[in-house]
């Protein structure tokens, strides 16, 4: 990875033309480390995403975005959005180094391939698209998304497509392949966020509130009780329920 992971702070009113999506957002988000956001639909998690990685977007942050390192974000975070957004007369491997390609740069193809083996890919990097499952399309998406090597990961909805197997395979992997970055996860599923989260938030109109996850590390697995019960909480969150 280029550069250590570093922690974020983000902070202010999430601002669409007149309308505040979200006041007074509080995120301090560890650094090396997997950060879910859930919330309804239409609060703005999408928009906090593409602001974090320096994308376009109609919306602005009254306050700021910083890293722990005191240095600029731009150019330090990679995006897995939802749908593997892949170009359906590229193979795998020329799909996983389109990155360099589009900046006119030479493609590790060496480094693609390694990737792709431990994505579980091997023998399937000439492989286009319609070729590959869904979920198989999902893992070359993840091999792009790291082959980007940056220190900062925006995963929006990334998984929300697949079957609850693949989901879950997808998951582990992607908790194995990015460990040790700083990553933001934005997702609608409470078990998603179970599984995965060393810290949560939710996100609302008023704010964020932090949501109390289980003791085990990420990824915790599907069926244990303490995954299920903060997916029962998460889900009373969403509602808003009190407690969660
Ligand atoms: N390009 C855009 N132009 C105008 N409004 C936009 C644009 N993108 C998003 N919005 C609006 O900004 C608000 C927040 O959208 P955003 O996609 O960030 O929400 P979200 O929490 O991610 O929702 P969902 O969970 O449904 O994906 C919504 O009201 C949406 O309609």
């Amino acid at each position: 990875m280029t550069g250590a992971a570093p922690a974020l702070r983000i902070a202010g009113d999430l601002r669409l033309g007149t309308q505040t999506l979200c006041r007074d957002l509080l995120l301090e988000v560890p650094g090396g480390g997997w950060t879910v956001l859930l919330g309804r639909s239409g609060v703005g998690k999408s928009t906090l995403g593409r602001l974090i990685a320096g994308l376009a977007t109609p919306a602005r942050l009254i306050g700021g975005i910083a890293a722990s390192d005191d240095r600029p974000l731009a150019g330090r975070v990679a995006v897995m959005a939802q749908g593997d957004q892949l170009l359906p007369w590229a193979n795998a491997l020329s799909n996983a180094t389109i990155g360099a390609q589009l900046r006119g740069k030479a493609p590790d193809r060496a480094r693609a391939r390694t990737l792709l083996a431990r994505a579980g890919l091997n023998g399937l990097e000439h492989r286009r698209p319609a070729q590959l499952s869904g979920g198989q399309r999902q893992r070359v998406a993840l091999v792009r998304t790291l082959i980007e090597d940056k220190p900062v990961v925006v995963l929006d909805e990334p998984f929300s497509a697949l079957d609850a197997g693949t989901r879950a395979a997808m998951q582990d992997l992607a908790a194995r392949m990015l460990a040790g970055r700083t990553v933001i996860l934005i997702t609608h599923d409470p078990l998603e966020a179970a599984r995965l989260a060393h810290r949560a938030f939710l996100l609302g109109s008023e704010g964020a509130r932090r949501l109390d996850l289980p003791d085990r590390s990420p990824p915790r697995p599907i069926d244990a009780a303490e995954t299920l019960a903060a997916q029962g909480a998460f889900y009373g969150a969403l509602l808003g329920r009190a407690a969660a």
